[in-house]
């Protein structure tokens, strides 16, 4: 059975970023569960989940937070589950506290950190799909055309300059 993803925002009001993931993961049918957990605001919550993701089939965690963004290092201190954080846009500070505090990891527990807002969302979902592809060719081939269907986007919008 294929492993699902975690979906894991700090706040409900995380999705509008999330939800680019969200939609490349429903495009490769990969399963995946949305959850609102906030290292801040619900402590032993966090504790719980990241505990037992493993066991409750979770392959990879997507941790999207804002601000003082100490989720996914927090989910990442309590799995090895490989944690992918994507720094969301703050108003105060436009994304750049949620970067600095997720890719600032100590080292010895590692959080893949993708870019701010939209296009890290995108890429965090790209990011998971490649990782469960290791183990599954039909992932690995989607992925290609994927990138194939892509390549000729980009081909037919030059070609519309001309
Ligand atoms: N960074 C965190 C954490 C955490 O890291 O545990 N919990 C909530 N938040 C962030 O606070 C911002 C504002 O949240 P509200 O809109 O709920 O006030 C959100 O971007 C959320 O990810």
């Amino acid at each position: 059975m294929m492993k699902k993803i975690a979906l894991v925002m700090g706040s409900a009001s995380d999705w509008p970023t999330l939800t680019y993931a969200a939609e490349l993961l429903d495009q490769f049918n990969v399963p995946y569960e949305r959850h609102v957990i906030s290292a801040h605001r619900m402590p032993q919550q966090l504790q719980q989940f990241a505990t037992t993701a493993a066991t409750n089939n979770f392959g990879v965690i997507i941790a999207g937070a804002g601000g003082a963004a100490h989720l996914p290092g927090m989910l990442a201190a309590n799995t090895v589950l490989p944690v992918i954080g994507i720094p969301v846009e703050s108003h105060a500070l436009h994304g750049m506290d949620s970067l600095l505090s997720i890719v600032q990891m100590p080292a010895g527990v590692s959080v893949a950190t993708m870019a701010i807002g939209k296009a890290g969302a995108k890429n965090a979902a790209l990011m998971a799909i490649q990782m469960l592809a290791l183990n599954s060719e039909a992932l690995t081939q989607k992925l290609i055309a994927f990138r194939t269907r892509q390549t000729e986007e980009a081909q037919a919008s030059e070609q519309q300059l001309q």
